[in-house]
């Protein structure tokens, strides 16, 4: 999802402060192309999941690695769902391998035609027989509305159109490889976990250790690990494929992309963040109400968005409601012209009211300084956020008191577990499908080293290196 608007007014009147979130990543990736069309090269960029094969007019294929790149004699066989009735009515069943996806739509007449990726889908051959697969499914990172339809799904996929039914839940993340048992996953068991919020099979944070985790994948006989997780859970699973690659193990991994963050580069967007739009609308919603209701009513919403603020942005647009939307990639300022506390005088002037909505990654800075801290780091090396929500509404209410001499009415409104922990929407459900349904296509069909996810809203394998490729985080 990329955001091109450098400055918006969230209502018709309101000044917002300018919102620039651009993923400036995706330009980085092109070269200049002079190779002669038919003398495509593979190239090993610096590291070994990423290979791009690029032609003299400019086409690039960021390809996904496949077990035969490691294991050159593994045999093939046809795909299962050649006799599948539900897929007999299919005009065409499988995905050529020809077909890729382009990763820009929008392109000049003459200019290179770009990178693309490997369209995700069923393929003709697979490179395993359904009776051998061994498949686990493990969740890492916080949570986020869909992650129970990802395995459900996983699980009913490998089942019902490969039938598999040896699948393992890995238990509460990356260190339940090594330090939990494993529980046997069926369809009938995860019937109803997508009518749930949270991970049916529970997460954490830290406890990656590859040696450990390749080797009880080893050890249990595991071929296929479905990791779903976000940036920092996808550079381990980078790690995993890379490990499992030098031991020469046909093993495919594959990993679902998962933050409510929106933090993923080259996919459209990630699961679960239209329905953490929609759930913080009632967070708005309520500030609005309140403060509509009183003299002087502030109301400040925080949302989530460690390093990136998608969600406050769309809740913004769609809702309407509010005045101010700050995110940690646009800075702001409060005292002084242009300032903050200027903006909000003058909405209380102009509409005896104001809304701001704030995403928790933004003004860090500020709250760091006034409250003196050091900088904490959870369990994964995240840097710990500061209540930058609890910050700003005792600023605002410092300066209209104390400086102003004017009594406002602040409610603050924090809703940020909330929305992390509902289920997923209808539209997430559909779409944590067919990201599960492709990981399981992408696995059978021997890739690995991928993630899956919609470019241009059509489903792509994207190399792991290249999905983690979002602008390093501080
Ligand atoms: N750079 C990294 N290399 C290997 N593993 C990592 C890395 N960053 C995070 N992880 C592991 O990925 C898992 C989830 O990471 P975290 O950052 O907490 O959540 P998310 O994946 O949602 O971003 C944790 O088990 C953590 O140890
Ligand atoms: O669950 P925790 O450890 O309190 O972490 C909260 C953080 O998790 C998130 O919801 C999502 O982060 P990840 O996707 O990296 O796991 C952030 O928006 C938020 O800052
Ligand atoms: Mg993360």
């Amino acid at each position: 999802m990329e955001l091109s608007v450098s400055f918006f007014a969230a209502r018709p009147h309101s000044c917002v402060l300018p919102v620039v979130p651009a993923r400036p990543d995706l330009k980085l990736r092109r070269r200049p192309l002079t190779l002669r069309r038919r003398s495509a090269i593979r190239a090993q960029v610096s590291d070994p999941s990423r290979c791009r094969e690029t032609d003299d007019d400019g086409f690039v294929l960021e390809d996904v690695p496949h077990l035969t790149n490691f294991i050159p004699d593994l045999p093939s066989y046809p795909n299962p769902l050649h006799k599948s009735q539900a897929y007999a009515i299919v005009k065409q069943t499988f995905v050529s391998p020809e077909d890729v996806v382009a990763e820009k739509i929008v392109v000049r007449k003459d200019s290179p035609r770009g990178v693309h990726f490997r369209r995700a889908g069923p393929r003709e051959k697979v490179y395993f027989k359904s009776e051998e697969v061994r498949a686990c499914v493990v969740t890492c990172g916080g949570l986020c509305p869909g992650i129970n339809t990802v395995i459900r799904e996983i699980v009913c996929g490998l089942n019902y159109m490969y039938g598999v039914d040896d699948i393992l839940g890995i238990e509460g993340g990356y260190r339940g490889f090594y330090s939990k048992n494993t529980s046997q996953l069926t369809p009938k068991v995860v019937n109803d976990i997508h009518k749930r919020g949270g991970t049916f099979l529970r997460t954490s944070r830290g406890g990656h250790d590859t040696q450990k985790i390749v080797d009880n994948i080893q050890d249990r006989g595991i071929n296929q690990v479905y990791i779903i997780g976000g940036d920092g859970t996808q550079k381990g699973a980078a790690l995993i494929y890379q490990e499992v690659e030098k031991r020469g193990l046909q093993v495919a991994v594959a990993g679902i992309p998962k933050t409510i963050d929106n933090d993923i580069a080259v996919i459209d967007k990630s699961f679960g963040f239209d329905t953490a739009v929609e759930e913080a609308q009632r967070a708005i919603n309520a500030a609005h109400v309140e403060v509509e209701s009183v003299e002087n009513g502030v109301g400040v919403v925080k949302l989530m968005g460690r390093y990136s603020g998608f969600i406050a942005m769309f809740a913004t647009l769609a809702s309407r409601d509010v005045d101010c939307c700050l995110i940690p990639e646009s800075p702001f300022y409060l005292e002084g012209k242009g300032g903050l506390f200027e903006f909000v005088e003058q909405r209380l002037k102009e509409n005896g009211h104001v809304v701001i909505v704030l995403a928790e990654g933004a003004g860090q800075e500020y709250v760091a300084q006034s409250m003196h801290t050091v900088d904490g780091r959870d369990a994964s090396g995240n840097r710990l956020l500061l209540d930058v929500g609890l910050w700003l509404s005792q600023q605002i209410k410092d300066h209209f008191t104390k400086v102003q001499k004017m009594a406002i009415n602040m409610k603050y409104i924090d809703p940020t577990y909330m929305i992390r922990a509902i289920p997923s929407n209808a539209s997430d459900n559909i779409y944590c499908t067919l990201l599960a349904q492709s990981a399981v296509h992408g696995a059978m069909a021997g890739y690995t080293g991928f993630t899956v996810g919609p470019v241009n809203s059509r489903h792509a394998y994207i190399p792991i290196s290249v999905s983690i490729s979002f602008p390093a985080l501080p």
